[in-house]
């Protein structure tokens, strides 16, 4: 009987390339309506793969999920087209930002628009919405994608997602390459979405330390392997975690059993 609570249930899931190359074994976590859950671990860690296993996006890779179970309210999302997802509320920006660089920023948003049914002025309410979650894109609205700096081109690729109307968005690593300052605006921003609209955010990244600012909950990965999971306030203060995964030195640097070493 599924949780009305859940928005979305991984549980155990196992995923490989190419039928030989093993990226998860088992990955587990839940995350409940209006919250944000962050995926942290090191590079290679799996939290691209979980991301595209959430959106089925594994088989346009070779990739599949061979055992477990990830269900999207309810259903299961690998019976479902990654479009279909779309259209129900899941919604990933994943891999880099891809904007249409040869467009303008506004026009990229639109673009997150087509696919769904929806008025032109309706279209311009939401444009209008984002605008105001986003400042820096309509002041950049006429300016082509490809001139615009990492950062608006990363809020432009959120946006554009936004367009879908999502009700989960699914992020993989929107701090990458990006200063300090524009990674926090971008966190601040999504914070707000969360707290002001409910939108549910799973938000894949290596900076934990700014993930567990903004999340409320984390789970963190190793070699494939959900290894800890637990509200964001807690492993904010675990010495374990702040050691070795907030690269913060903790007092004695032990690590517990239960964090499997990275080969
Ligand atoms: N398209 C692919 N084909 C084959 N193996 C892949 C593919 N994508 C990822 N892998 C492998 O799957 C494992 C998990 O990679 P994944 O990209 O999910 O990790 P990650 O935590 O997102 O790391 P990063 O931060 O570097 O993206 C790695 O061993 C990686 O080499």
């Amino acid at each position: 009987m599924p949780n009305d609570d859940v928005i979305l249930a991984v549980d155990a899931i196992h995923a490989t390339y190419n039928h030989a190359i093993t990226a998860l074994h088992g990955v587990s976590f839940e995350i409940r309506r209006g919250e944000i859950l962050a995926l942290l671990g090191a590079n290679g860690a799996g939290k691209t793969t979980t991301l595209k296993a959430v959106s089925n996006l594994l088989p346009a890779e070779r990739g599949q999920v061979n055992a477990g179970t990830i269900r999207y309210e309810g259903a299961d999302v690998t019976r479902r087209k990654p479009g279909d997802l779309v259209r129900a509320g899941l919604v990933p920006v994943l891999e880099g930002r891809h904007c249409f660089k040869s467009l303008t920023v506004e026009e990229n948003l639109v673009a997150g628009g087509i696919g769904r049914s929806g008025s032109r002025a309706e279209i311009n309410q939401d444009l209008e919405r984002i605008y105001g979650y986003f400042p820096r894109l309509k002041e950049k609205r006429r300016t082509l994608s490809g001139l615009t700096s990492g950062g608006e081109q990363q809020m432009t690729a959120i946006g554009r997602a936004l367009m879908s109307r999502p009700r989960l968005l699914v992020l993989d690593e929107p701090s990458m390459g990006l200063a300090p300052l524009i990674v926090q605006d971008i966190f601040r921003t999504l914070r707000k979405l969360n707290r002001e609209t409910g939108l549910s955010i799973l938000v894949a990244e290596q900076n934990s330390a700014v993930a567990l600012g903004y999340a409320d909950h984390a789970t963190v990965l190793e070699n494939g392997v959900s290894v800890l999971s637990g509200a964001a306030a807690d492993l904010r203060q675990r010495e374990d975690v702040r050691a070795f995964y907030l690269g913060q030195q903790a007092s004695p640097a032990v690590k517990p059993a239960h964090l499997h070493a990275v080969a």
